[in-house]
């Protein structure tokens, strides 16, 4: 459905995806769940029709717990083929906060065009008087239509401030001011009517979605006094990758080091990510489990990745890469 506003305006596809964003308050139970479509939400932020012509297709409407690699390929196929159109300048897509970032990673890796894709959200539903929705989607829909976007890959905009995709995470369960992209630094801002760049993202990468349906990766938790369960039973449920969300700059204990051993043996990649929020992941520490060994093991090391976005980046690459050489140089980049 093409909404229309004056017609020199440049053409975007609004893709509405769910999230809070396109939640109200259900009477009966007090909470939030899916209540908008694409098309309420555009017809309740009618200055939209002076940055943008749209056309909205409202494509599902799912709490973002539900995005996974179906719905990301589905996503994937729609913006690919939206951008390969002539009129089409640009991509904006709503969707829950939750799983943006992952979203936004996927699809960076895989679109072809240089043409902008703005992934926005909000941090409080359509119910509440602070509804911070109308704002993410005409910030969003700016940096759409802003020439210097072109190149800039997949941007998360939340709060009018730009995220690159590879940075970008959630930071905050409920603040507005969530989405932050670590040591990097945000992309830049939007302030007012203008939108400004600070930066390129100068870390993209590109890797070809082979097939319509991505190999199983699981994503297993280091903490003090695990054991070896989560990840033998990740095995067992035929993970051909596994993410370790491991300590520090990439340490195990014994017992979780001989069972990622044991999957490397057994064929399965291993991928050590950390669970603290910035910095790489390197081979350290030579005691049993620490990265120095986990190395000598054959694991691959994420680098500064989220374990998230590490299992994103692991599912592509593994479609077509086993050696861990080449893995590696992957995650290095
Ligand atoms: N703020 C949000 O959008 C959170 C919501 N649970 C979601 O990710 O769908």
């Amino acid at each position: 459905m093409a909404l229309s506003s004056t017609d020199d305006l440049p053409l975007c596809l609004f893709i509405a995806t769910g999230g809070t964003i396109a939640m109200q308050v259900d009477p009966s139970t007090s909470a939030p769940i899916p209540a908008l479509s694409g098309s309420d939400l555009i017809k309740a932020v009618p200055a939209i029709a002076t940055i943008a012509r749209l056309e909205i297709n409202n494509l599902s409407n799912v709490p973002s717990v539900e995005m996974g690699p179906q719905r990301w390929v589905q996503l994937h196929q729609v913006i690919e083929a939206a951008l390969a159109r002539q009129d089409i300048a640009g991509v904006l897509v709503s969707h829950g906060t939750d799983t943006l970032e992952e979203t936004a990673w996927f699809l960076d890796l895989t679109l072809t065009s240089s043409k902008p894709v703005v992934l926005i959200g909000a941090q409080r539903n359509a119910s509440e008087s602070d509804f911070d929705g109308p704002r993410n989607l005409l910030s969003g829909a700016r940096v759409c239509v802003e020439p210097e976007s072109s190149g800039k890959g997949v941007m998360a905009v939340l709060n009018d401030q730009i995220n690159a995709a590879r940075e970008v995470s959630k930071t905050h369960t409920s603040d507005v001011e969530s989405f932050n992209s670590g040591d990097a630094g945000f992309l830049g801002r939007v302030d007012g009517d203008t939108v400004i760049f600070y930066r390129s993202s100068c870390r993209r990468q590109y890797l070809s979605l082979g097939r319509d349906s991505l190999p199983r990766v699981d994503i297993v938790a280091m903490y003090a006094g695990a054991d070896a369960t989560s990840l033998n039973a990740a095995v067992q449920a035929g993970a051909r990758g596994i993410v370790i969300q491991a300590l520090g700059a990439g340490n195990v204990n014994a017992e979780v080091y001989a069972a990622i051993s044991q999957a490397i043996e057994a064929d399965v990649t291993v991928v050590i990510a950390t669970r603290v929020p910035r910095g790489r992941v390197r081979p350290l520490y030579g005691f049993a489990g620490g990265g120095s060994t986990l190395k000598e093991a054959g694991v691959i090391f994420a680098n500064d990745l989220s374990s998230q976005k590490a299992r994103i980046l692991l599912m592509l690459a593994i479609q077509s890469i086993r050696s861990a050489t080449e893995l590696q140089d992957i995650f290095d980049q």
